[in-house]
């Protein structure tokens, strides 16, 4: 069932269009790993998601009802946290989840306590949130976000500037979140590697343009697969490789790469091939593109220098 969905989403600022067209559909039970560079327009999105900013064109709807200036029906079902989540420096964790228990009328007094243990906050109840390190932070952020139990959480850049230690638990708690708890997952984030092992459904955000929305199975097929050949003599194994009638070209580090089907599900033939030819390979592998090399390939940045993307 569908829970959010967006319609030609566009949003321009000062002429410079920062989300252009976006129709995107998240549906019940999805983690929807949204991902994109900086700047790419993910929190802009985010922003007209949850009604924080007036759409130049286009609309959202979140249980299929259009969000609007006036859309307070909607919050009830919707958790979020945008950036770097605020909370009051000098109170306790616990005393920063009373006072938002408090803002959104919750009336149940075991919803903190609860809250508190879910998150796995018990440590820190009691700390001021001054003092917490960036990931429980982060932790508190969720809480917050989800005192009122809604079934939409709404997570901008959850891992933004924490250790791997913190990322690693970030995620297992967005998997309980969605696997144990029936919750929907609405993550942005420039770690493409972590999108790959969390998501059941990747967008990805180019220059404010939706350039790709598909399921994890279906990245799986997208992912190309190459059969990389290394032999004593690798251009004479192209020759007579490409005269048998393999597509081979020339990869990188002295590799050959064969993109045949048949090659790929069965490289023990290519094998055969060429120790008969007196050319035995002494490296054969088969290598499947990860989602790195995929989103550099489908957004035309293959060959870009790696610091612009943490991998
Ligand atoms: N209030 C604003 N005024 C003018 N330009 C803006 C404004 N907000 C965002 N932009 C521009 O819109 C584009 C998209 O920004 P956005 O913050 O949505 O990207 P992002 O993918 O979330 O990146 P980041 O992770 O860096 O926040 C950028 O070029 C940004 O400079």
């Amino acid at each position: 069932m569908e829970t959010i969905r967006t319609e030609n989403l566009t949003k321009n600022f000062q002429g410079v269009k920062a989300v252009d067209h976006v129709s995107l559909t998240v549906d019940q039970g999805d983690i929807y790993g949204f991902l994109g560079l900086n700047g790419a327009g993910k929190t802009t999105t985010i922003r007209m998601l949850l009604g924080m900013i007036r759409p130049t064109s286009g609309a959202c709807y979140i249980k299929g009802r259009k969000i609007a200036a006036n859309s307070h029906h909607v919050w009830h079902h919707v958790g979020y946290m945008v950036e770097t989540p605020y909370a009051y420096p000098e109170l306790t964790v616990k005393e920063n989840l009373l006072l938002v228990q408090k803002i959104r009328g919750v009336k149940d007094s075991s919803t903190v306590p609860r809250i508190i243990n879910r998150l796995q906050l018990n440590k820190y109840e009691h700390k001021k949130v001054r003092h917490l390190s960036m990931g429980n932070a982060q932790r508190l952020g969720i809480a917050k976000a989800l005192l009122h139990e809604p079934e939409i959480l709404v997570l901008d850049e959850p891992t933004n500037g924490l250790d791997p230690a913190g990322i690693v638990e970030i995620r297992q708690l967005i998997q309980d979140l969605a696997h144990q708890h029936g919750k929907t997952i609405f993550i942005s984030s420039h770690i493409l590697g972590e999108i790959a092992r969390t998501a059941t459904k990747i967008a990805i955000i180019d220059d404010g343009r939706l350039i790709q929305e598909l399921k994890k199975e279906e990245l799986d097929y997208h992912l190309s697969v190459t059969l990389k050949v290394k032999t004593r003599d690798v251009k004479y194994t192209e020759r007579i490789l490409s005269h048998a009638g393999y597509q081979v070209t020339d990869g990188k580090e002295g590799y050959l790469e064969i993109k045949n089907r048949e090659a790929i599900n069965h490289p023990d033939i290519v094998n055969s091939f060429l120790v008969n030819a007196g050319y035995p390979p002494t490296k054969l592998f088969v290598e499947e593109e990860d989602l790195e090399a995929y989103f550099l390939r489908i957004t035309g940045r293959e060959g870009v220098s790696d610091h612009e993307i943490i991998l």
